[in-house]
């Protein structure tokens, strides 16, 4: 692109103001000033500073009118609701954002699944042995992160930046004119020009409009190119984050973070830290933010200096002559050397910030998400430590930071303002001292037509244009240098979205590095790493099968690799028809729930063959021990409105369901069916876990496996969902340590550790009773299909003739427990009746 500057400015029109008197001339320039600083002030010209407060205050109270008087849950809103989050059937949604008392429609389209295959290979795994920096790899790394965040070459963010490339060029045009007109305007001053003075005047104020205008215009393009990229990143990283692969889960197991080598120094976790501790918030919030707003930065930072650069220097080019270009360029090469040689790691120091920011955050999301434990235990003195303790690190390398910064602000200081500056002296005084230079700078041509008497004028004019030339000089190659460091701290915010990225991809994908066997491992015990998982898994059987499925609880990372997963059964088989209603006991830590876990999908199978229902309506359905509530309506609890409506269910339909578990009193309790709330702060332990049995009767699933979801709801609601679920024509799979809960189901899975003879934490073992000859029978007749101790496992169908008598028997062992555990105290009581029959002191 080639950019034609004007070295000379345009003058007024001089034949309609030459023929006015001084004084007119002067009165239609303040006329003209005034006017255009009226039209660039944001005041209206008829307004006084009173009346425009008075429009500030009306303006104020009607965007408060607007916000207070359309509040989330008016039925205009609900119906809004109902019309707009019914998914589009392309797969868009539009979602409602309340902004300024106003509701403004976001379509949001999905991101294909083919879109994510094509930018799979420009998203490897990081290499945890690669340094950070501005390397080869970090290029690699931007390009990769680019195609995200500026997709298209026709798209919003192109036509933004050519808007800001435009603004850029303009800014430097209009520093060339100032420059020159600042030049002239000291010259009309030393040969005391008054009509010249106050033309350059004009001129001056004439240029402060479009000057003014530009800059912000730069720095509002910025931004809005900073949050195009944001924006960009966020629904990419969103779609692949929250995706029916549970890479979310996935995630916070710490299953898929690379570790860039900034992290790999010894006893420094890395970016597993923040993912143990189930978060990828900094990465998506502040990570990308910093990332987009350093990038959107960095071109103005890079590409604005350089122009002005190139221009600066070709502008004094013609009045330095070839010798001073040639030291100009010198000059630039030698700084250059200079400050790469005192730059620090600045990239690798602001991924370790990132790192740290995100453990401190981690930590304090922590305390905020489990709050209510954290108080009931005091613990608020030992999460006070924790959080010390990483704000202390975080704190301690920023300051390692500002001191790297201290000796490399001085060299740049010192080259960039006062070195550049005395060679600029040095280069402007050549052809004033040196008359052959002189001769040089007049034959350039630009004020060839100096006339003897105006030589001084002449020669200050030149002076201080070049002087703010080489001002502007010194500013631009200042930043220029400066960008050098602000591209080393993109490279750590880059590496921080690529290792997000690449990490999401790789989850997505299931693709995990590869480790061998360890030599520690013995032979016989298998190695379970993620690289090798080839159990199949069918979805959609109208059965749940588990054949030769070894129960493993994954490991990531260095754990991963250094012993692979952790085996807690060798090989379950399982079948379970409609009607099969299986009860899985065992003690703590045996892997129940991890059943539950491979199943659903949040483990892998490593082998054998897994075949379920679909999730949801009609297939199957998870219920935890800690039952999950979105923020929303109590109606969204089951489904949301348009959803419901679209199903045919009614509020009656809803009513009904909480009467079948004893919360026909929450609507009329909490305001309705429209109130928004956090639930999960609202209701106690036991309203909750019944909220979560209400979802399952309401989506009717054919198979729910239901964890611990009942250890809160008192026994008789209890007996009573579960058999409203049975009539529902629910197959019930339970994890329960509750023997209570047997009496509703017919098959019995018991999960035992195979090399403890005396399995110490069962329920059904653990009491005096259960693990007599009682319970024993109260479980048989059975049909054993494996030895307990065999496999860690054993499944026993239960005679379903039998299934009166084992209540029966069930409450007598309730009875004969309950008046046991008096025994102790009729026993003190005996003694200390005997001892006052027989006169003794008493205590
Ligand atoms: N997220 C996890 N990552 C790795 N290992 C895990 C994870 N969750 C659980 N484990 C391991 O798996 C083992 C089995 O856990 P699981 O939750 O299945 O036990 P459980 O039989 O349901 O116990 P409980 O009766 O106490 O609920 C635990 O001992 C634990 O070491």
């Amino acid at each position: 692109m080639t950019v034609t500057i004007p070295t000379t400015l345009p003058s007024l029109p001089k034949s309609t103001l030459s023929n006015l008197s001084a004084k007119r001339r002067q009165a239609i320039i303040v006329v003209l000033i005034s006017a255009i600083l009226a039209r660039s002030v944001p005041l209206n010209a008829s307004a006084t500073v009173r009346g425009w407060k008075e429009d500030r205050t009306a303006r104020r109270a009607e965007r408060k009118r607007r916000e207070t008087e359309t509040p989330l849950n008016t039925p205009a809103l609900e119906k809004k609701l109902v019309d707009l989050y019914i998914p589009d059937p392309s797969g868009s949604r539009t979602l409602l954002v309340p902004h300024l008392g106003r509701i403004s429609k976001v379509r949001i389209t999905p991101t294909s699944s083919e879109l994510y295959q094509s930018h799979l290979a420009s998203f490897p795994p990081l290499d945890p042995t690669e340094k950070l920096g501005v390397n080869k790899k970090f290029w690699k790394m931007l390009v990769a992160v680019l195609r995200v965040a500026f997709p298209s070459k026709t798209g919003k963010e192109a036509f933004l930046l050519v808007l800001h490339t435009f603004f850029l060029l303009s800014r430097t045009v209009l520093s060339v004119m100032v420059a020159r007109l600042d030049g002239r305007i000291v010259r009309d001053l030393v040969s005391a020009n008054g009509a010249g003075f106050i033309r350059g005047l004009g001129w001056w104020f004439a240029l402060a409009i479009p000057s003014t205008y530009t800059n912000s215009m730069i720095r509002y393009l910025e931004r809005k190119l900073a949050l195009a990229f944001r924006t960009n990143l966020t629904r990419y990283i969103h779609d692949l984050y929250l995706n029916d692969n549970l890479n979310y889960y996935k995630f916070g197991l710490g299953l898929g973070v690379p570790v860039p080598a900034e992290q790999k120094k010894p006893g420094v976790a890395g970016g597993a830290n923040e993912a143990s501790a189930g978060t990828a918030d900094q990465f998506i919030t502040t990570d990308v933010a910093k990332f987009c707003d350093s990038l959107a930065a960095l071109y103005g930072n890079i590409g604005k200096p350089a122009l002005d650069m190139l221009i600066f220097t070709s502008q004094l080019a013609a009045s330095l002559g070839p010798l001073g270009t040639l030291g100009l360029f010198t000059n630039y090469a030698f700084t250059a050397w200079v400050l790469k040689k005192a730059t620090p790691a600045f990239g690798r120091m602001a991924a370790t910030e990132a790192r740290l920011e995100g453990e401190y955050r981690a930590g304090l999301g922590r305390i905020g998400r489990d709050g209510e434990e954290v108080a009931f235990y005091n613990g608020g003195k030992r999460e006070k430590g924790i959080l010390l303790a990483a704000y202390e690190k975080l704190a301690k390398h920023v300051h390692s930071v500002f001191k790297a910064r201290i000796p490399y602000g001085m060299t740049e200081d010192f080259t960039i303002k006062y070195f550049w500056s005395a060679c600029g002296y040095c280069l402007m005084s050549l052809p004033i001292l040196f008359p052959a230079a002189s001769k040089a700078l007049q034959a350039t041509g630009t004020h060839a037509r100096t006339e003897a008497h105006h030589e001084v004028a002449e020669r200050t004019e030149s002076y201080v244009s070049n002087r703010r030339l080489l001002l502007s000089l010194a500013d631009a190659g200042g930043r220029l240098m400066y960008s050098g460091k602000d591209l080393a701290e993109l490279s750590g915010y880059t590496s921080r979205v690529y290792a997000l990225l690449s990490s999401l991809h790789a989850l997505n994908n299931n693709i995990y590095p590869e480790n061998p066997r360890p030599a520690a491992l013995e032979e016989d015990q298998p190695f379970y790493d993620l690289s090798n998982v080839h159990g199949r898994v069918i979805i959609g059987p109208k059965h749940l099968l588990l054949r030769g499925i070894p129960v493993v609880a994954p490991a990531g990372g260095a754990a991963g690799a250094e012993r692979g997963g952790e085996e807690l059964l060798n090989s379950l088989d399982l079948r379970v028809e409609q009607g099969e209603h299986t009860l899985i006991t065992g003690p703590n830590g045996v892997g129940k729930t991890s059943i539950a876990r491979i199943v659903a999908r949040l483990w892998p199978t490593w082998s054998g063959l897994m075949e379920r229902p679909i999730h949801g309506e009609g297939g199957i359905f998870f219920l935890p021990q800690r039952p999950y509530l979105s923020i929303g309506s109590l109606r969204d609890h089951p489904h949301t409105y348009a959803e419901m409506k679209s199903r045919g269910r009614t509020d009656a339909e809803l009513m009904s369901i909480l009467g079948h578990v004893h919360l026909e009193y929450l609507p009329k309790r909490e305001g309705g069916w429209e109130t928004r709330k956090e639930w999960k702060d609202v209701l106690s332990g036991g309203e909750k876990q019944r909220m979560g049995m209400a979802r399952l009767f309401y989506h009717r699933p054919s198979y729910a496996i239901l964890d611990e979801c009942t250890s809160a709801v008192s026994s008789d609601v209890e007996g009573l969902m579960y058999e409203h679920a049975k009539n529902l024509g629910i197959t019930l799979v339970t994890i329960s340590h509750r023997p209570s809960l047997l009496k509703y189901h017919n098959r019995h899975l018991r999960l035992g550790d195979p090399t403890q003879h005396n399995i110490p934490s069962t329920p059904l073992t653990r009491t005096p009773l259960a693990s007599s000859t009682s319970l024993t029978n109260l479980t048989a007749p059975q049909t054993p299909s494996t030895p307990l101790a065999a496999h860690g496992w054993q499944l026993t169908t239960l005679n379903s003739t039998s299934a009166e008598e084992k209540k029966e028997l069930e409450h007598e062992i309730a009875e004969i427990e309950r008046q046991l555990g008096e025994v102790e105290g009729w026993e003190k009581r005996l003694e200390v009746i005997g001892k006052e029959l027989r006169g003794e002191k008493v205590n």
